[in-house]
């Protein structure tokens, strides 16, 4: 064979797979759909890699809302990903909301294989086993079983209000401990909580935040998942020690409390749980059922308690709401009285106090993300197959054309006027769309209010001292005031 055939092969083999690619590009793709790409802050040649936040994704994606608008389009090519930021309720509502097609999770070879959350219901692909083990949560806390629960919620709320009377502390924490137990007890029984529940709680707890932290930067191994093979001595390979300890912790959490009760019902000495009630009824596969339940204690109650910090940060930071909570309860429940779920449900100014808080501080400010199953177009358009979807909740909470010029100050008062009932519902939007929603708003929402009403019953929320409220400023995926301590004050003597 001649040089010149070999060059002329050469150069054919590179145009042909040169034009291969390019036909295969997302705006290539967008084209050949009769659409385009929505608009993001992408360069030609490296997308959004040298624009994409480090840190804060959330003020970034809401900076961008205003520079490109509903649907910005993220080209990560380089980084193996693409993104859309969902800025809009109507859209969210629309696409992760009613069309099938979006309800996937990310796949990442660090996050799922090395970290071992691939079996976590949060993590599951759409289909029949995401479905079989959301019904089960339904069984569990969905609306009906939920309210069953209550005098496990009672019990702790209880003993909550006891801990924190006249004292000053970081709410978190004493919320996280209060609601913690409630959430273990019911899954695995009084005795398993005894012997191990704290534990179990503080490695959730850890595995959660290591999780949480890993997914918000991007790895070498999630390019080049090869490198999930190489030594855990490795130089630079941080991301095998991280799957190694998470692995450590997830295998914990998923098969010692399901050990203990196999061990107790041989004994014939195990006590009341959803999980024993689950196998004895044998309403699913024993491992359904076991993935199913760690994973609603995995988040050990966290977004409930940063819910209500970041209500009682409200009620120190606008005291004259707080007044008007006070009054409502003790007009209407009686002072001092710590009300009943159905009492609760009674006070209108107390419901509007908990709907504007999650809407002035989302807890969860971007969702879970989704991932699109299949391509798009959506208004002309295109949105490629295995883009992740990510719901900016926490700018549609204060989107001025859904909530008005006010949209930023901490009013109750909108849910309460004769046009509230047109207002989207903030104890439903906070907890994401569609096919994925939250199978744990009913309880979430339950605990919240009898926590925040009993409190409220027996406590004026005063800053601590020291703490300068209005310089506070909220962190975390799941968000929550930084360094808030607050003093909780009696109000009716002892
Ligand atoms: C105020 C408290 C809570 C908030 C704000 C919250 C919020 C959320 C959000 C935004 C999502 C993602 C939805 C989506 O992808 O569209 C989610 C998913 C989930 N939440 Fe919650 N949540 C809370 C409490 C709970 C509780 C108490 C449980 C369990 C008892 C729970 C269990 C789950 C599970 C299992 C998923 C994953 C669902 C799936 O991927 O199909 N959450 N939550």
């Amino acid at each position: 064979m001649s040089i010149n055939y070999l060059v002329t092969g050469i150069t054919a083999a590179v145009v042909a797979s040169g034009v291969y690619i390019a036909s295969r590009t997302p705006s290539s793709k967008a084209k050949k759909a009769g659409a385009k790409l929505p608009p993001g802050p992408n360069n030609w040649l490296l997308g959004a890699v040298l624009t994409f936040p480090q840190h804060h994704w959330y003020e970034t994606f809401t900076q961008w809302q205003k520079d490109f608008g509903d649907l910005v389009y993220i080209d990560l090519s380089v980084a193996g990903v693409n993104m859309l930021i969902v800025n809009s309720l109507e859209i969210a509502e629309e696409l992760a909301g009613k069309r099938k097609i979006y309800s996937n999770r990310p796949h990442t070879t660090l996050i799922n294989d090395l970290m071992y959350s691939n079996w976590a219901v949060v993590m599951l692909q759409d289909g029949p086993l995401l479905h079989e083990q959301r019904r089960i949560l339904h069984k569990c806390v969905g609306p009906l079983a939920s309210s069953e629960h209550d005098h496990l919620i009672r019990e702790h709320v209880a003993s909550f209000i006891q801990t924190i009377s006249g004292k000053t502390v970081d709410p978190f924490e004493a919320l996280a401990d209060g609601i913690g137990p409630i959430i273990t007890i019911l899954s695995y029984g009084e005795n398993f909580d005894r012997d191990h529940g704290e534990e179990l709680r503080k490695i959730g707890l850890e595995n959660i935040e290591l999780v949480g932290t890993t997914f918000t930067k991007f790895w070498a191994v999630d390019l080049l998942p090869i490198l999930q093979y190489v030594p855990t001595w490795f130089p630079g390979a941080e991301f095998r020690r991280i799957g190694a300890r998470s692995t450590g912790m997830g295998k914990r959490l998923r098969f010692e409390p399901l050990a203990y009760i196999d061990n107790a019902l041989g004994k014939g000495n195990a006590d009341r749980s959803l999980t024993t009630t689950l196998l004895q009824d044998q309403s699913s596969t024993k491992e359904n059922i076991r993935d199913a339940i760690t994973t609603m204690n995995s988040g050990n109650g966290i977004q409930t308690a940063s819910s209500i910090t970041n209500l009682f940060y409200c009620m120190a930071m606008y005291p004259e709401c707080q007044k008007l909570v006070h009054k409502e309860l003790d007009g209407l429940v009686g002072k001092g009285v710590i009300p009943s779920f159905a009492e609760i449900q009674r006070l209108p100014y107390l419901n509007a106090v908990w709907k504007e808080s999650l809407r002035f501080k989302a807890p969860v400010p971007l969702g879970i993300p989704h991932v699109v199953s299949e391509e798009d177009v959506w208004n002309g358009l295109y949105i490629p197959k295995g883009c992740i979807l990510q719901c900016n909740i926490g700018f549609m909470m204060r989107d001025p054309r859904i909530w008005g010029e006010d949209s930023v100050l901490f009013k109750p008062d909108r849910f309460l006027g004769p046009n509230s009932k047109d207002l989207p519902d903030p104890t439903t939007i906070t907890f994401g769309f569609g096919r994925r929603i939250c199978p744990g708003r009913f309880f979430a929402n339950r605990v919240a209010l009898q926590f925040v009403a009993a409190t409220l019953a027996s406590f004026t929320v005063l800053p601590g001292q020291g703490v300068d409220i209005s310089e506070l400023v909220f962190e975390g995926s799941v968000q929550r005031p930084v360094n808030f301590r607050c003093r909780f004050e009696p109000r009716h003597g002892s």
